[in-house]
Order: structure tokens, then C-alpha cells, then sequence
């Protein structure tokens, strides 16, 4: 397996690499910051980062140690850093966004360290320059992003009809035995007629989906609602989803729903191995673990999920991407055993996933940071999205109802790119 970290001055590495943060009054809502070019978000309520421009940039291939590999190609670049971080709060300093691959088998995973960060934190925001040479601070843009004008759908991998029965035949896997549950995903193709600008997506994205995580790295852009790990020293997070209902018309047919979705057997069935993917995972990491016994209702735009807020103490020092590496991949975009889910997916999907239902997120020198899994999200090429969505399957599911929850989670981008 290669490693390369690609500098976009000329190699060896150019000298130290100089990170310089500074404190800087309230840029205002940070996604309207970003300049043309390649950028990298991480937002929730307000908060968190976006940066653009490209120092430095891991691309470690496939394989199950495709983390490590980005991890030890980030510790070697931090050895050569000269950092100056008065704020020292997670995300100040010297930080990587990163996106990986579902699927241990592809390629196509990425770690960039970026030139120019802007963070806002419990109402303190700054400004971090990384490189040889100071980046422009942040300034009004004079280039508004252009939302993409109108756009040619067609089917991905998959007809809608060819995936119900992809589906149906998860289903009659999981009932043959050997299996417990699969999460089977599709694909969707728009074609814009002009290059798709990440910075009006970002935007949509952010206003609408507040209480989900915003990301873009490296033209992966969406807003998920699930939290792989979030590691600030010693403590981590994480928020389970699995099991899913639509938003109801009003507030009475929401409640109906909501209910309807807390007594069924089979969402229950689905959130309950991934919560026991995560305690599996996160239990030999930590000292202590807390995970809620029965899960809670997560309402958003345009789902409502079963959802389990998971706290833990890591028993020794550990970065949040090694922790994300750790829990990766989770039943909640797997399956359970792992390994026969794995090889369905494989098997039955029809499509590469790439970096969709992989990690994604951040990390700084210190080892903090924050992981999602790419959900709600689309791929971003030139003119061209490719948007995802997948459904966890068990015995019970019934190919039509996940086909309809496909199609809702697929709003959230779909909307984002029409309006
Ligand atoms: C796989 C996806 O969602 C996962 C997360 C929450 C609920 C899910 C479900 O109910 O099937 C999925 O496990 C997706 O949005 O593509």
C-alpha cells in the first residue's frame, strides 16, 4: 500500500510548516466566508469550521489500515509544524479534514490539511493560517456562490425497481440465516449544466439542517445527523441512529408517527445492533462507557429517527480518528455479523459507495476532533452529484416502505441542489 503526501509546493517539504492562529471578532455565519476553490466544512448551530485552500493532502489508499496510514502521515507532518495556538480549544491550531471510504476494499480516502481556517467555539471564533506563507485573512466575498441552475436526473447503479429487489433479496438472505441485518443503499445522478458550487450547497445545508453536522471534504458535501465519536481530551461521544419514520403532514399525524415508530418491533430490531456495534467497539477503549438504555426520538427536516446518546472516558490517549477508526463501520450503516453484512452489500448493492457511509470530519494536533458518518450527503464532480441513501434492512422489512424512506433521505440533498 502507498502513502503520499502531496504538497502543493514544490517537495521535499518546504521548510517548517508555520500554523498561526489568532483570536477574531464574529465572522457572522462562517459558510458565507468561504472563498472560490477547494474547501472543507464542519458545521453545527452556528459552530465549528470551514476552510479553503490546499497545503497538504494524505491519500492512503484502501485497505483496513487506511487510517493508520493517515494518522502516521499527519503526526510526521505535525512533528515539522511550528504552531502558535493561543486559544488551544479543539479545532484551533494545526487540523486535517478527512473523508474515508466505507468500504475497507476502495480507494479514494483523503486527509487535507488546509491553508486557511475560520472556527467559531462557545462564541469565540479564529483564524488559523497554515503554511509557508500567511494565508489572506477572511474577507467579505465579492464572488457569491451560485446555487446550480437546472438540473437532468437519472437513476444511479440502480432503477428503483431493481433496488426494491435488491431489497427483497436482503431480506430473503437475512431469513436463509447468517445474517441479522444489512443497510442497503442507492445512488441518484443530477447533471447541472455548469460546474456544481459546494459553497451554495453548504450554505442550504447549514440554514436547514441545524441540528445535523454540515461537512464538505473534498466534494463530499451533506449534513448528517449521525455523530460517529466526538473526542475532546480524554471524553467522547457519539449519537446512535437507526430506525426511521417520515415527518408527518401536522403536528397530530407527526406524534402518530413518532409513536408508531417508538413500538415497532422492527426499528427497534434495527437501532439495537447498532447500539451494540458501538458499545462493542467503543467498551475496549474505555474506562467507562455510558450508554442510555432505550432510545429517544431525533425529529429533523424530513425524518424522525430512534437515537441513543452514547458517553464514554477513552482508558488511554487516543485520537478521535483513531476512535472513528474503531467503530467503523457501524450497523447502522453495515449490519450485523459485520462481515456477512459486508459481503451482502458487496453482493447485492450493485455500486461502490465510495467515501458515502464512511467517516467524516476532523482532527487536530492534539488528537480532538469530530467524525460523522457521510449520510445525506452527495459526491460533487464538476457539474455532476451523485447523491446516496441507504435503509437498514432486518426479517422484517417490507421492500416498498424502504424504498419511500430512500426517497425521503434523499430530500436533503436533492433539495439543497434544486432550492
Ligand atoms: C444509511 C442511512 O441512514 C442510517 C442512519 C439512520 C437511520 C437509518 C435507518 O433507519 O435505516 C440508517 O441506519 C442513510 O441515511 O443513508
Amino acid at each position: 500500500m502507498t502513502v503520499s503526501v502531496a504538497w502543493d509546493a514544490p517537495d521535499p517539504l518546504p521548510g517548517p510548516l508555520v500554523v498561526r492562529t489568532v483570536e477574531v471578532s464574529d465572522p457572522g455565519p462562517l459558510a458565507a466566508r468561504l472563498p472560490r476553490g477547494p474547501v472543507a466544512a464542519w458545521l453545527r448551530r452556528g459552530e465549528g469550521m470551514v476552510a479553503w485552500g490546499r497545503t497538504a493532502r494524505v491519500r492512503p489508499g484502501g485497505g483496513a489500515d487506511r487510517f493508520d496510514a493517515a494518522t502516521r502521515s499527519l503526526a510526521a507532518l505535525a512533528d515539522r509544524a511550528e504552531v502558535h495556538d493561543p486559544l488551544e480549544v479543539p479545532g484551533s491550531g494545526l487540523v486535517a479534514f478527512g473523508s474515508f471510504t466505507f468500504d475497507p476494499a476502495d480507494a479514494g480516502s483523503v486527509l487535507e490539511v488546509p491553508a486557511a481556517v475560520l472556527g467559531r467555539r462557545g462564541g469565540r471564533a479564529w483564524f488559523t493560517t497554515i503554511g509557508a506563507h500567511p494565508a489572506a485573512p477572511p474577507a467579505p466575498l465579492v464572488d457569491a456562490p451560485r446555487p446550480p441552475g437546472p438540473l437532468r436526473w437519472s437513476p444511479g447503479a440502480r432503477t428503483a425497481e431493481q433496488w426494491r429487489g435488491a431489497v427483497a433479496a436482503a431480506v430473503a438472505r437475512i431469513r436463509s440465516g447468517g445474517l441479522d441485518k444489512v443497510v442497503m443503499a442507492r445512488d441518484l445522478l443530477a447533471r447541472a449544466d455548469a460546474p456544481i458550487d459546494e459553497r451554495a450547497l453548504l450554505d442550504r445545508l447549514a440554514r436547514r439542517h441545524p441540528d445535523c453536522y454540515t461537512f464538505a471534504v473534498d466534494g463530499l458535501v451533506g449534513a448528517t445527523p449521525e455523530l460517529l465519536v466526538r473526542r475532546s481530551g480524554r471524553s467522547v461521544e457519539a449519537l446512535v441512529l437507526a430506525g426511521t419514520s417520515p415527518r408527518g403532514a401536522g403536528p397530530s399525524e407527526d406524534r402518530a408517527l413518532a409513536e408508531r415508530l417508538a413500538a415497532s418491533a422492527k426499528d427497534a430490531e434495527e437501532h439495537r445492533y447498532a447500539v451494540e456495534s458501538v458499545r462493542t467497539a467503543l467498551a475496549p477503549l474505555c474506562a467507562d462507557l455510558d450508554i442510555a438504555d432505550r432510545p429517544r426520538l431525533l425529529r429533523l427536516a424530513n425524518v424522525q429517527h430512534l437515537a441513543t446518546p452514547v458517553h464514554g472516558t477513552l482508558a488511554a490517549d487516543r485520537t478521535a480518528l483513531s476512535v472513528a477508526a474503531a467503530l467503523h463501520p457501524t450497523a447502522a450503516v453495515c449490519g450485523t455479523p459485520t462481515p456477512a453484512a459486508l459481503e451482502a452489500i458487496r453482493e447485492l448493492e450493485g455500486m461502490g459507495r465510495g467515501r458515502y457511509a464512511g467517516p467524516v470530519g476532523w482532527v487536530d494536533q492534539r488528537g480532538d476532533g469530530e467524525w460523522g458518518i457521510a449520510l445525506r450527503c452527495a459526491h460533487i464532480d464538476g457539474p455532476t452529484a451523485r447523491l446516496f441513501a441507504g435503509c437498514g434492512i432486518v426479517a422484517d422489512s417490507d421492500p416498498a416502505a424502504e424504498l419511500a424512506e430512500a426517497d425521503n433521505k434523499f430530500r436533503v440533498m436533492a433539495d439543497a441542489l434544486t432550492g
